[in-house]
């Protein structure tokens, strides 16, 4: 038997010994038997691992700056179904307190890594894309003065033909300059052996993530493995001191989630039923949102970008949340209140090789 509420200081009637005192302090929970240790450390494998998943993607968004392999809708998806999921944890007391900081930590990790997207999509490339713009001025003082083409070049008299070439012109102009000083052979050439325009003016005009994916990988296979850049090392120390800290300090703010969280189940079975079904939401949320993803991936018939250790670290903290829940208790009503978390964790390893798979 667990303690009873009226108690103040937690104990184990049936085992007749106190509750782990730590456990207590910061989880909020009182473990008694080799069961309910069992489930906690499965519970904090899980925690672990949520914490760690989000870190490898954010590194490779980094390195390549750019999260073109990571579908944003995905990851919104993810961040609303984890609002339903901190309120679910609060408001039913079946889940366990270690779901409840789960749930906080991923919340976490997935806005650091969507904030880090939307960045790269937007901010990052409209930054790039202006200092072409502003570099291409002294790019071009900076040049030798050539003659223009004659207009009698052309075999057809071109009207109107300016010297000073269109935008786009002089991007191609430019990336053929810096192609010509690089070792990099020109993109996908030993792909395309016929264009009908040149291959740095496709680029420019063609942003459908495939080709992009495609010019990455090619690039990528061709290069030899770096090292990790001492800036992405700094970048997942900042990512990991940002989410650490909720993890085992047990925060003042989480402390005080968990002291509510009490508060709040102990309003009964309204607030349970409540928070069941926002568990039920969630599930639909999250594997909903697989399928943005999925339909990214086939798109681009790769899963370029998108760093495997975070589907690894994913697929071990589904199964260990899983194992959590069901080595705590057999008894079917708790089995039953925690059902959405424990259907959607399961479905969420089964549609894994969706994600991945392609
Ligand atoms: N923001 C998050 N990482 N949320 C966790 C989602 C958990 C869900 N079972 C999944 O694997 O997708």
């Amino acid at each position: 038997m667990k303690p009873s509420l009226q108690d103040s200081m937690p104990y184990c009637v049936k085992e007749n010994k106190p509750c782990v005192g730590w456990v207590e302090k910061y989880f909020k929970d009182c473990l008694c038997n080799f069961r309910d240790e069992f489930s906690f450390v499965l519970g904090l494998v899980s925690l672990l691992c949520w914490g760690l998943a989000e870190i490898p993607q954010i590194i490779t968004n980094f390195r390549q700056k750019s999260s073109h392999g990571i579908s944003i809708l995905f990851l919104l998806t993810w961040l609303i179904g984890d609002i339903f999921n901190i309120v679910g944890c609060l408001l039913e007391p079946a889940t366990l307190p270690t779901q409840f900081y789960t749930a906080l930590l991923y919340a976490t990790g997935t806005l650091i890594l969507a904030l880090q997207s939307l960045y790269y999509d937007y901010i990052y490339t409209w930054w790039k894309s202006r200092q072409i713009d502003v570099s291409q001025p002294v790019e071009e003082a900076k040049k030798p003065l050539k003659k223009p083409p004659k207009p009698t070049d052309s075999s057809i008299p071109i009207p109107n033909r300016t010297v000073r070439a269109s935008p786009r012109r002089d991007f191609y102009y430019m990336s053929a300059r810096s192609l010509a000083g690089s070792a990099t052979p020109p993109i996908r050439s030993n792909q395309w052996s016929v264009r009908s325009g040149p291959p740095a003016m496709e680029i420019d005009n063609d942003s459908s993530s495939e080709d992009e994916t495609m010019h990455r990988s090619s690039h990528i296979s061709s290069s030899q493995p770096k090292p990790i850049p001492r800036s992405a090392g700094y970048g997942a120390f900042l990512a990991t001191s940002v989410n650490m800290p909720r993890q085992t300090n047990a925060l003042a703010g989480v402390y005080l989630g968990l002291s509510g969280r009490k508060l709040l189940q102990e309003h009964g079975a309204e607030n349970g039923v409540v928070g069941q079904w926002l568990g039920w939401m969630m599930a639909a949320i999250y594997m909903g949102g697989r399928i943005p993803q999925i339909y990214l991936n086939i798109k681009r018939g790769s899963v370029e970008g998108l760093n495997p250790l975070m589907f690894i670290f994913a697929v071990i903290a589904n199964l260990t949340y899983v194992g959590s829940i069901v080595v705590r208790t057999t008894e079917w009503d708790k089995i039953k209140a925690t059902l959405p978390w424990l259907l959607d964790a399961v479905a969420c390893v089964a549609m894994r090789w969706a994600v991945y798979g392609y």
